[in-house]
């Protein structure tokens, strides 16, 4: 229980929630990567040592050191640099390793048959294009090493049949490695692109294209933080139109949904950049104005209101008239943003009491 909680914490080193999945992913992959190779080579060293084999203990004693010197270099370092070192660290460790067996044919002459560990996993950490380029470039040492005139560069001798099989068998296994790997890319980046939509839509309302609720909030929870630092005030106004369930049984349900996206327009181009208009519910809308006091927020909201109720809407020849009541709130040291909302609930319903087409700031409830 202890060993396997400890494997898994070790295998973690270096993920972080500010990184990507896919960055995650491959922090793990070195982990393991590194602690199979250290585990790997120093069990064959120990046994090289035993065997009285020394140059290979050597050999086999410094990759071990080099496999955990790379996981320690991304957790040490950190960062993208980090993580390219370990990965380029690694690679070339287990193409040494690989080019070492294929001099020396390893045990019964069969140590070139491991060669074929080197595509997924150059694939894995270089990705498409730079995993391609890492296994030509390995490809050509063997070949150089394998066809090297008299075989001066082996220490073994292989039939020129295993020679060529050899190549091509690992060129096959490299375009099949590449082929997975563009193909788990495009899912990848598709998923991504996908979910990016997604999670974009879920925070848009799909008529008006304005932010819904769950969208604003993001803003407000930003917003918040900031006035909290300046020390200047926001404020939050609620508009609902007026008589729409008459506008909808007269003129029908598509055209209420025209008029709600005419609505939505206006409202948006009459605030600043800096300001928020979101879809809030069926018929209701809320701003959000940061470093705006309440009196400032008044002069737009009555501004908003004029521009509604002189907009030109035009239902079959017709020209019919859309107003919005309007409720004022102010979110500052002593007023927190949802009794601000509850204060400005309040406020629109003054206005609706008071007539309609009116604004009402929450200051004024208690006239
Ligand atoms: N067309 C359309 N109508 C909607 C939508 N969302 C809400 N509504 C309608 O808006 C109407 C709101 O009606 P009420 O809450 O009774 O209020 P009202 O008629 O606007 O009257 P006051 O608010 O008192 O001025 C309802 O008939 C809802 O069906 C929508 O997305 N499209």
């Amino acid at each position: 229980m202890m060993f396997s909680k400890g494997i898994t914490k070790f295998i973690a080193q270096g993920c972080s929630d500010h990184l990507d999945e896919e960055t995650n992913r491959k922090v793990r992959v070195i982990n393991l990567f590194a602690l199979v190779g250290v585990c790997l080579t120093l069990v064959l060293g120990l046994r090289a040592i035993v065997d009285g084999n020394v140059p290979l203990a050597l050999i086999l004693l410094v990759a071990t050191a080099l496999f955990g010197a790379s996981q320690r270099i991304h957790v040490k370092v950190g960062g993208t640099m980090g993580r390219v070192l370990s990965m380029n660290l690694l690679l070339t460790c287990l193409m040494g390793l690989m080019a070492v067996l294929v001099v020396t044919g390893g045990n019964g002459n069969t140590g070139p048959l491991w060669i074929y560990i080197v595509p997924p996993v150059a694939m894995f950490f270089g990705g498409f294009r730079r995993g391609l380029q890492s296994n030509f470039g390995f490809i050509l040492l063997i070949a150089l090493l394998l066809f090297f005139p008299d075989e001066r560069l082996l220490l073994t001798s292989y039939s020129v049949e295993l020679k060529t099989r050899l190549i091509y068998s690992f060129l096959t296994v490299t375009f099949l490695s590449a082929f997975y790997e563009y193909s788990r890319q495009k899912t990848f980046e598709t998923v991504q692109q996908l979910s990016e939509r997604f999670e974009q839509q879920a925070r848009q309302d799909p008529l008006t294209r304005l932010p819904n609720r769950r969208g604003v909030q993001q803003y407000i929870d930003y917003e918040l933080t900031r006035m909290a630092r300046s020390g200047r005030p926001m404020t939050v106004i609620l508009a609902d139109v007026d008589r729409f369930k008459a506008i909808n049984d007269t003129y029908g349900h598509d055209n209420g949904d025209q008029i709600l996206m005419r609505i939505a327009q206006t409202f948006r181009a009459r605030i600043r950049r800096q300001d928020i208009v979101a879809r809030w519910g069926g018929e209701e809308f809320l701003f959000v104005l940061p470093e705006t006091p309440e009196s400032n927020a008044m002069i737009l909201a009555n501004d908003i209101r004029e521009a509604l109720a002189q907009l030109p809407v035009n239902i079959d020849g017709e020209r019919i008239e859309v107003t919005a009541s309007f409720g004022v709130c102010e979110v500052n040291a002593d007023v927190t943003l949802n009794r601000a909302l509850s204060l400005a609930d309040k406020a629109l319903y003054r206005a609706k009491d008071k007539g309609r087409n009116r604004v009402c700031a929450a200051s004024q409830l208690d006239d």
